[in-house]
């Protein structure tokens, strides 16, 4: 294991802290991926010079990564692939043929290559790169960068054990971490994934409705993500279902059941349901479209 286990000395007492020594690069500096990088440094568990990052043209994108992070960046052509642990690809799905066929030549067998692209199965992957080649197909979400997310993996044939804990080692540092099975992925990519836009929308509802009364913006939106917190606080530290919480706030004939009356008459439950199926499906439709090039090219 590419670990250490180190003690360190907080207010007199003894706390075990994991350093983890892996070298990880990223192909693809986007918005995913800054995330993903800024909840690793900001665990202090993976130092900013493990990280080596590339994109496609955006030098500019990548100077401000440097300086924002402290990261190692490097030109396209220039990236080195050899030393990796894992690389991560954080580009569009409609960018990943392209980039794993270039990245075939440079892999060394040691290097797990772990995407988070949407609909791109590990099939896919490994029929676009070296036999044996190691793959992970990843999910996480924006609130990595606060070591938040909510992040799926499913490894593929040639993850070793050794390497599997390694990779969910990384990932931990930027939240929880679900290992699933691949057929899980596009509902999974539905509720997880995509789940913080649904909530942002909420928010920007509720906000829309405090501006119209003349109220302060910031405070709403403050009110708006307090009311989030504290409702998936309730969930996550107590032992009561969403719907038992929501009972409990619910009181006969008061504001709470006029409130869920109007969301319910407007198609509110049936709205959340379409928007993680319309979500999943269309990372099925990437993967589909995806498998008729595999059977062409097969
Ligand atoms: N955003 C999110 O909440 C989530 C996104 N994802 C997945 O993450 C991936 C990235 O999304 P996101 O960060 O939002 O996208 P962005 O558009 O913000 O970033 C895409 C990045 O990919 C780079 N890129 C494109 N082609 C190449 C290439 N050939 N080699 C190296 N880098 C390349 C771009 O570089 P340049 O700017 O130079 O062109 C850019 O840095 C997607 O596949 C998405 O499905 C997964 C979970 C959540
Ligand atoms: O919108 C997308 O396709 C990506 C995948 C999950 C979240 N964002």
């Amino acid at each position: 294991m590419l670990r250490l286990l180190a003690l360190n000395k907080t207010n007199g007492k003894t706390e075990e802290r994991t350093i983890i020594k892996q070298t990880i690069g990223f192909l693809g500096a986007g918005n995913m991926a800054e995330a993903m990088m800024k909840g690793m440094i900001t665990s202090k568990q993976i130092s900013p010079n493990q990280i080596i990052v590339t994109n496609r043209q955006n030098a500019e994108r990548l100077s401000e990564l440097e300086e924002r992070y402290g990261l190692r960046t490097a030109k396209r052509e220039k990236f080195p692939y050899k030393p990796l642990t894992v690389l991560f690809l954080a580009m569009k799905p409609k960018d990943a043929e392209n980039v794993l066929l270039s990245i075939r030549p440079h892999l060394s067998k040691g290097t797990v290559v772990a995407s988070v692209m949407a609909g791109i199965s590990l099939e896919f992957m490994e029929s676009r790169l070296p036999k044996g080649q190691p793959v992970v197909r990843v999910m996480p979400n924006t609130s990595s960068g606060i070591g938040e997310s909510a992040t799926a993996m499913s490894v593929g044939t040639s993850v070793t054990a050794e390497q599997e804990l390694e990779i969910e080692e990384v990932l931990l540092t930027m939240g929880k971490v679900f290992t699933i099975k691949e057929d899980q992925m596009d509902l999974f990519t539905g509720i997880a994934g995509s789940g913080p836009a649904y909530f942002y929308y909420m928010m920007e509802n509720m906000q829309k409705v405090g501006e119209e009364a003349g109220w302060d913006d910031e405070l709403v939106q403050e009110l708006c993500a307090q009311t989030i917190l504290g409702a998936a606080q309730m969930v996550l530290q107590g032992s009561d279902s969403p719907t038992e919480l929501r009972k409990k706030v619910t009181s006969p004939n008061g504001t709470t059941a006029a409130g869920l009356e109007a969301l319910h008459q407007n198609g509110g439950g049936k709205a959340i349901q379409e928007a993680i199926l319309g979500a999943a499906s269309r990372s099925e439709e990437i993967q589909q479209q995806l498998a008729q090039l595999l059977k062409k090219t097969s």
